[in-house]
């Protein structure tokens, strides 16, 4: 049976948003990788090769802690910005309808924390090294995939970013509480614009790639060039994978990031979202790559290290446009 959101949105999600298929040969998937993050910055991936086991067993433990009450919940929070967070997001007034763990992904940060959020710290921490370890080598062999496919002759220059031990990348557990329905509630939504609630508002990604994944409820869309906001289908045997700002200034604009928002409003049941950011080390520079300034083309951002953008990032609203303060002028 066709999901609801591919029911709905039939014109949109389903000629719109590119699958690429890892089992396919080499260069056909990197042909289809660069073609999707330039025009899309989006795409799904299905025969990832991560197992089910190790994303089932991350969605119980974080189910469970979502389950527990607000009080144990607040034991690992507040999220300034790593820990538990609820309705808040960032440091700067934006705010959405979830509650969410924001967790260092380094096996001793994770070990750490873990007390905090379970009552068994070390099949938790156990769990998420698990999967933090299979989604890392998933987005270093995507980005070996981008590699190969521009020809550079680094072909790992964007995935040693994220293998190194600095590396500054970042899981995050998001939960979307079910919404409780009124009997009537389907024809309130069409005439009532405030039934569409914002779960996570409009951005865009700072980090390298972002490798999402959620559970079978819809909330996920993404904006393309023409501005529309496209739902995407939620598939919970695949990932999404976004380009983030890091990527469209080392490739120079070539790749762009995907802006993207998750609605809140769609449910009886919770969304849950899990989603690794891949992002350099702190005292990394990112500057678009010599070999993707076209002859007789500029620059299109000024170097930065990746800890100025995240001060960057940190002190503007989430819908900013951060890669704008780095354009070269
Ligand atoms: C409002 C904010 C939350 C955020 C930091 C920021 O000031 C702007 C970027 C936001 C974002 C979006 C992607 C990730 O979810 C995130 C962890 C990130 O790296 O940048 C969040 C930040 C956050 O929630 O701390
Ligand atoms: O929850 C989602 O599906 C998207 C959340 C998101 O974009 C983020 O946490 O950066
Ligand atoms: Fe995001």
């Amino acid at each position: 049976m066709p999901c609801p959101t591919a029911m709905r949105t039939k014109k949109t999600e389903a000629v719109g948003i590119p699958t690429i298929d890892l089992s396919q040969t080499r260069p056909t998937t990197s042909k289809s990788i660069l073609h999707a993050c330039h025009h899309f910055g989006f795409f799904k991936l299905i025969n990832h090769g991560v197992s089910h086991h190790a994303i089932s067993r991350l969605e119980c433990q974080a189910f469970d802690f979502f389950a527990k009450t607000a009080p144990e919940k607040h034991r690992a929070g507040p999220a300034a910005p790593f820990g538990y967070g609820t309705k808040a997001i960032g440091p700067n007034g934006d705010t959405g309808d979830l509650e969410y763990l924001l967790l260092r992904s380094d096996p001793a940060s994770v070990l750490q924390t873990s007390p905090s959020i379970s009552n068994d710290p070390s099949t938790f921490s156990y769990v998420v090294n698990e999967y933090v370890k299979s989604v890392k080598d998933l987005g270093c062999e995507i980005l070996d995939l981008v590699g190969e496919g521009l020809w550079l002759p680094n072909k790992s220059v964007f995935s040693d970013l994220i293998r190194d031990v600095h590396s500054d990348s970042v899981l995050r557990i998001n939960y979307y509480p079910a919404v409780k329905h009124t009997e009537n509630w389907e024809l309130s939504s069409k005439s009532n614009p405030s039934n569409n609630r914002i779960g996570f508002g409009e951005h865009s990604d700072p980090q390298i790639l972002t490798i999402l994944r959620s559970n079978d409820v819809d909330g996920l869309q993404i904006s393309l060039q023409d501005g529309l906001w496209r739902p995407v289908c939620p598939d919970p045997s695949a990932f999404y994978v976004l380009i983030g700002d890091a990527l469209q200034a080392m490739t120079n604009g070539r790749f762009v990031s995907v802006r993207h928002r998750a609605m809140a409003n769609s449910s009886k049941k919770a969304r849950m979202s899990i989603m690794y950011f891949g992002a350099p080390p702190l005292n990394a520079w990112i500057a678009p790559l010599s070999e993707m300034i076209p002859p007789n083309h500029q620059s299109l951002y000024k170097p930065f290290t990746w800890a100025q953008y995240k001060k960057a990032a940190y002190s503007l609203r989430l819908a900013d446009s951060r890669l704008d303060l780095f354009k070269a002028s």
